[in-house]
């Protein structure tokens, strides 16, 4: 094991998002070069890209790490475990980390309550940095979100509008939820009455818009709209738009590796992107 640099695993290599975060750690970027190198590429089980070197996955140079299916092989080649994949491996590779005590970093969106329990039972024997969104911008916007909600939330009528690529499997986007989850307990630690009216009972994940009487998502699929948020206040005198446009997929995975560095193989708890940039104690 190179003693200076924490060796990522890297799940779902097929994928938009593993492609990427893979072409990020090789790159050969400074911020990232000096901590982090490759030391896994996972793929689904009996792929047929198993075997082969990953670098000919990206189309570049031979890196000397061959795609893998099985875990196990390469449990002493890693130190994090990087996953955007899809909820049912998540969980399987969650479990994988915690029987062999390795930190992981989650991407995956699309999960349901009893899967969100199993990742906070897993934060208390490893390190999770766990975002349905690993861009600045979003976690800057929930901060803001607590804030602005406080003052306006209880005199608004509240949307949110996501829109992303038409090959998302997932509907809403976990973003969306965790918005909307971040202002319904907004909305709640005001203790108003209009927080208690709300219905702030969640959607099913699979609902197109799951609308509760006052707090709404609507999803556009089209083209290859990487991510797009807008959250909507509509006051009776005012109205207030806040949007984020994630541009490239890039913004992603640089807030995933800037996670695996800043969680590292020690740390143990339940964490998001936020608190690795140290947003959630500035806001
Ligand atoms: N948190 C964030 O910032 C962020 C950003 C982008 C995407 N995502 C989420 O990451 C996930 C992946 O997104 P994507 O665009 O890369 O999707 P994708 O479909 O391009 O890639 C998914 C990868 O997971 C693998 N996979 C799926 N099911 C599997 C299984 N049963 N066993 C093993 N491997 C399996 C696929 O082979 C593929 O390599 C989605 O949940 C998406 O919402 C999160
Ligand atoms: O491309 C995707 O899929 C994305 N999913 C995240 C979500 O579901 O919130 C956001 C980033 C892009």
């Amino acid at each position: 094991m190179n003693d200076a640099l924490l060796r990522i695993a890297v799940t779902g290599v097929t994928g938009r998002m593993g492609k990427k975060i893979i072409q990020c750690i090789v790159k050969g970027e400074k911020k990232f070069s000096q901590k982090i190198i490759l030391g896994a590429a996972i793929t689904r089980s009996n792929a047929s890209i198993c075997g082969m070197d990953v670098g000919k996955l990206i189309k570049t140079d031979t890196l000397g790490i061959t795609v893998t299916d099985d875990l196990e092989l390469v449990k002493n080649d890693f130190d994090v475990l990087v996953d955007f994949t899809a909820p049912s491996i998540s969980m399987e590779y969650l479990k994988f980390c915690v029987n062999n005590n390795k930190n992981i970093v989650i991407g995956t969106t699309g999960f349901n309550k009893a899967d969100e329990s199993c990742i906070m039972n897993a934060s208390r024997k490893i390190g999770i940095v766990f975002s349905s969104n690993f861009s600045i911008g979003i976690a800057l916007i929930s901060r803001l979100l607590h804030r602005i909600t406080h003052i306006i939330g209880d005199n608004s009528d509240i949307s949110i509008v996501e829109a992303h690529h038409n090959k998302k499997s997932d509907i809403p986007s976990g973003t969306a939820l965790m918005i909307k989850n971040t202002i319904v307990n907004a909305l709640r630690s005001t203790h108003s009455i209009a927080a208690m009216n709300r219905n702030v009972d969640y959607p099913t994940y699979s609902s197109v818009s799951s609308s509760d009487r006052n707090i709404s998502i609507h999803s556009i699929r089209a083209g290859n709209i990487i991510g797009e948020h807008t959250v909507l206040f509509i006051g009776s005198e005012e109205r207030l738009e806040i949007t984020h446009k994630a541009l490239d997929r890039t913004i992603f995975a640089h807030g995933a590796l800037h996670s695996a560095i800043w969680l590292g193989y020690d740390k143990v708890g339940l964490f998001n992107i936020g608190d690795t940039l140290g947003i959630n104690a500035l806001l």
